[in-house]
């Protein structure tokens, strides 16, 4: 199991976004053709490994909207996207997210006090993200029931949990070294 991810990440293009190192791979990018018996294994490893005892799941636009529908067809458990826009609905919560490489600001919709929610996205690289994420969502006094980085790249899921005490889930461990992926453990390891 996660032969073809493995395969796949350690075949990944690096490519220079300033001095950062990234990675280039069907999961964070779609970028080559994204096989569907990987996104397959990835959904089977979360629902084997997580509580799906929630209302909602939550993904990060971009690349965790495919992620969140291939698990929302399988579990029939709905989804809604933190998006990169701004729609100025009633309860929009505005989110400064900052990774190894770029600045924006995110906009977290249609999520109240007391749900349960399962949050994924397809990276954790500086943690930039999921700790502003995570922080906007206690803040509105959501229950992470789980959150899921199917990449951990680097240090990321340590500094996730240093700042916001919250435990990420991540399925391949991996970082980049002189230009290419070293695979470090699996979460089925
Ligand atoms: O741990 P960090 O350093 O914060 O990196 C992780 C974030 O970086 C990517 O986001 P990006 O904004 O590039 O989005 P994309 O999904 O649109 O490619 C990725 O999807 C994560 O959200
Ligand atoms: N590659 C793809 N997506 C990412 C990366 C990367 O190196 N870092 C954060 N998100």
């Amino acid at each position: 199991m996660l032969e073809e991810f493995k395969k796949t990440l350690q075949e990944s293009p690096i490519v220079k976004k300033g001095e950062y190192s990234y990675f280039v791979h069907p999961v964070s990018d779609g970028i080559p053709e994204m096989k569907p018996e990987i996104l397959r294994e990835i959904v089977e490893v979360i629902k084997d490994n997580s509580d799906l005892d929630i209302d909602k799941i939550v993904c990060i636009e971009a690349m965790g909207i495919h992620l969140a529908t291939a698990l929302s067809l399988e579990t029939n458990i709905p989804f809604v996207v933190i998006r990169k826009r701004e729609y100025g609905l009633p309860g929009e919560v505005p989110v400064f997210q900052k990774t190894g490489y770029s600045e924006q600001n995110l906009y977290i919709n249609q999520l109240n006090k007391g749900e349960k929610i399962l949050l994924i996205d397809d990276v954790v690289s500086t943690g930039g993200t999921y700790i502003a994420v995570i922080k906007a969502l206690k803040k509105i006094g959501v229950e992470i029931k789980d959150a899921i980085a199917v990449i951990e790249k680097g240090k990321g899921k340590k500094i996730v949990k240093d700042k916001t005490g919250c435990s990420l889930t991540t399925i391949i461990k991996m970082d980049v070294i002189n230009n290419e992926v070293v695979i470090e453990s699996t979460i089925i390891d």
